[in-house]
């Protein structure tokens, strides 16, 4: 078989409470999930041999800690099954950003290999075998505007209104990477937001107030520990309602067009990398998973 392309969008957070703390460590959190038009592509062709092989594996990640190799791993292990695959990367969503990109591309493997593979699963069953792998990857199988709940993993869908869909999101990436879990530790963390309703959203996405209320919660840890995502946040709020994405580093702002978003990124600070995108109603790989309950017949 040949190789295929995939493409592994990645995601921003409209907003993020953290509403408490769970004994194995992890923290609950609300939040909204929208992927972005922009993104990683994945190269994945079968082998016969069983063997599982990064082709061009990143400076600094190596291959047995790639999400992507991590998640073919996981996925022959669970599946039992003994073909294997050749995987490259072409990285364009900045590492550590906040973005989400390797928990994308490792939801986007899960998806090409349960199709090159004939595995079957389902949605719900792909989202299940990814949540061991970072609680994020979930939201990438469920391919949909998302409300967060839980650790990330309980999802549900939501409609945009057209203004968030239509508009034009600048991302900006200060040249930090910010670790995750360093952020969910710190002692000055906020981990007592009150908890929104979804239909508090679902009623009150066009009105301000709502908009109000919606924060990100690690954004003031993030923005003392690393002066220069305070720095690019501020020089973004001058064109709206910025906010950091996940646990940072990346910023962004929506403006209404592509002009505007062009002459952002063309005037953005020194020492940031930034691009533009649109938000998108589904994963494009979304219909190549079945929403069945039961998984068709495994034939590999
Ligand atoms: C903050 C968010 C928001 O979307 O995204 P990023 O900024 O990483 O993109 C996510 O919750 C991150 O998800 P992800 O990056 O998959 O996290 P994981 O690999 O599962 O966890 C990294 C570390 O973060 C902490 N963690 C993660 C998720 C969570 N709900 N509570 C936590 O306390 C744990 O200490 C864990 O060891
Ligand atoms: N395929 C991958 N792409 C990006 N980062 C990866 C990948 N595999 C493992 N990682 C590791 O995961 C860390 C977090 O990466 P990433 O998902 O891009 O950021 P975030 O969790 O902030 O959204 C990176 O710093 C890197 O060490």
């Amino acid at each position: 078989m040949h190789t295929l392309s995939y493409p592994a969008p990645c995601k921003i957070n409209l907003f993020l409470h953290i509403t408490g703390r769970l004994s194995n460590g992890y923290h609950t959190l609300q939040s909204l999930f929208l992927l972005l038009d922009h993104g990683d592509t994945l190269h994945i062709r079968p082998r016969q041999d069983g063997q599982i092989l990064h082709m061009n594996p990143m400076a600094g990640v190596p291959a047995e800690q790639d999400l992507s190799i991590r998640a073919a791993r996981h996925l022959q292990q669970v599946s039992g099954c003994t073909l294997g695959a050749d995987i490259g990367c072409d990285k364009r969503t900045p590492m550590g950003g906040g973005l989400g990109g390797g928990s994308s591309d490792a939801a986007t493997v899960l998806m090409a290999l349960n199709q090159q593979w004939q595995l079957g699963y389902t949605r719900q069953q792909l989202m299940q075998i990814g949540v061991s792998l970072g609680a994020d990857v979930p939201v990438f199988i469920f391919g949909q505007p998302a409300w967060a709940e839980g650790i990330g993993e309980q999802l549900s869908a939501v409609s945009l209104p057209p203004p968030l869909l239509d508009q034009y999101y600048v991302v900006l990436t200060p040249q930090v990477a910010v670790p995750t879990a360093q952020i969910f530790a710190h002692q000055a963390l906020t981990r007592d937001s009150k908890p929104l309703r979804i239909s508090d959203f679902s009623n009150g996405a066009n009105s301000s107030a709502f908009w109000q209320q919606a924060r990100n919660d690690m954004e003031a840890i993030v923005c003392m520990l690393y002066p220069q995502v305070g720095e690019t946040l501020a020089w973004l709020k001058q064109y709206g309602d910025a906010r950091m994405s996940g646990s940072g580093a990346s910023v962004f702002v929506a403006v209404d067009s592509a002009e505007k978003a062009e002459q952002l990124i063309a005037n953005r600070p020194e020492n940031t990398s930034g691009f533009w995108a649109k938000g998108l109603e589904y994963h494009p790989l979304f219909a190549s998973v079945t929403d069945g309950d039961q998984a068709t017949q495994q034939v590999c």
